[in-house]
């Protein structure tokens, strides 16, 4: 029997590199998995650069690439892509960003890019929507809350660019910086004065919001600033349904990934309870992913938490919840007409609390999969498995030819 099939696990920012308070091993080795290790067993196994060696992928470029859309051809910005998967549906003309709720101090010195990683911002959203006003500028605009410290906004009106810098120095202890045009052009100079006028605006309504004064009661961080980056239109995309011949959904608390899953138009499938946290609740997730190949050909699941913990340079609190993960995977085991995909979008390492170039580990698993003697998914086993080293565009080629639905070159 042929696998009909395909199942696509992205474990966001799973690998990782040594970690000296793990005894010198990454969290994913120190992690006990007899999940992944089954499915490693069983499947074939490599390490993949989603991009290429040596360059440090966005989770946005390194998805399109996992998907086989080329991110050179595809890619016009985080913030469309971001701004989609929370709602704000792109029309043509409207310049979306991603933002990030984050903490100042009274020196406008940041203190936290993630406002102590606050949950539930949707009271601070709808203050925002409500009491900013870019009419000055003959701009409207949507802004929605996504999972934990994550947002999204669009510019609408006309006359606006897309080259624009971000107010987010990337790094604590920094003032937030004016946004700047890229150029001189008059449409990139108007859409760096809204961005600034938004957050300026958005500012004033954070610092005395109720929410944010019961936070400092708390003594928890109060998320009184707009950090926004990724500016960009919405690209075209060529259908997955039309490019593969397969239908899909995407599953994702992440924003981010749900929008590029649904720019490609895989159906979008919210699963209650999931945060894209170490909270999340994985086995509603897992059980989802299983409805869904019920009557889909393809789903993309995306599980976030381990690149969190990457983010907050935390190797234990990694590990902890990569067990977390492998447990929830349990179900996928009775898969039998499914390949299975289980790979990273890129490394974050815990050392450099940012995304990496390390190239991810990969398993492949399913019926007709040639195995290999690696029985391991980590990143240093997996190294020597079957596939060896990939690009995440050789991916979707593989899979499609392990279901019988790759083309011959040649006659
Ligand atoms: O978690 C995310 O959304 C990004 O991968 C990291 O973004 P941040 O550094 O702005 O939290
Ligand atoms: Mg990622």
């Amino acid at each position: 029997m042929t696998a009909q099939k395909i199942l696509l696990l992205v474990l966001d920012g799973i690998s990782d590199r040594p970690c000296a308070s793990l005894g010198g091993l990454t969290p994913l080795q120190a992690a006990n998995t007899p999940n992944l290790d089954r499915f490693a067993t069983e499947g074939i196994t490599g390490i993949m650069d989603t991009i290429a060696p040596g360059i440090r992928p966005g989770s946005d470029t390194a998805h399109l690439s996992l998907l086989g859309y080329p991110p050179e051809r595809y890619y016009t910005g985080r913030g469309p892509l971001e701004a989609e998967g929370s709602g704000i549906h792109m029309e043509p003309g409207m310049i979306g960003f991603r933002c990030n709720f984050a903490t100042v101090d009274e020196n406008s010195l940041i203190t936290d890019r993630r406002a102590g990683r606050i949950h539930d911002t949707a009271a601070l959203s709808a203050a925002i929507r409500e009491g900013v006003d870019l009419s000055a500028y003959e701009v409207g605009f949507r802004f929605e809350s996504g999972a934990g410290h994550r947002a999204a906004l669009a510019f609408v009106g006309d006359l606006l660019g897309d080259r624009v810098t971000s107010n987010d120095p990337k790094k604590e202890g920094a003032e937030p910086l004016p946004v700047k045009p890229i150029g001189d052009a008059p449409a990139d100079e108007k859409t760096a004065a809204v961005c600034n006028e938004f957050i300026r605006q958005s500012r004033e309504i954070l610092f005395d919001h109720p929410l944010n004064i019961e936070r400092l009661e708390q003594g928890l961080p109060p998320a009184n600033l707009l950090l926004i980056r990724g500016a960009g239109r919405m690209g075209h995309f060529e259908p997955f349904e039309e490019r593969y011949d397969l239908s899909g959904s995407v599953i994702s608390a992440a924003t981010l990934i749900s929008g590029i899953g649904m720019v490609v138009g895989l159906e979008h499938i919210p699963v209650p309870g999931t945060t894209g946290s170490v909270d999340s609740d994985l086995p509603a997730k897992v059980a989802a992913t299983l409805r869904e190949l019920e009557r889909k050909d393809f789903v993309l699941l995306n599980i976030k938490g381990a690149d969190e913990a990457g983010h907050d340079g935390k190797p234990e609190q990694k590990r902890d919840f990569i067990e977390v993960i492998d447990a929830a995977l349990e179900p996928f085991a009775a898969l039998d007409d499914t390949i299975l995909v289980i790979c990273g979008d890129h490394s974050t390492p815990c050392s450099v609390k940012d995304h990496s170039a390390d190239p991810v580990p990969l398993v492949i698993r399913g019926e007709g999969v040639r195995t290999d003697r690696n029985w391991a998914f980590d990143e240093i086993s997996c190294a020597e498995g079957g596939i060896n080293r990939i690009r995440g565009l050789d991916l979707m080629p593989i899979v499609l030819d392990l279901i019988n639905k790759a083309h011959k070159y040649g006659a």
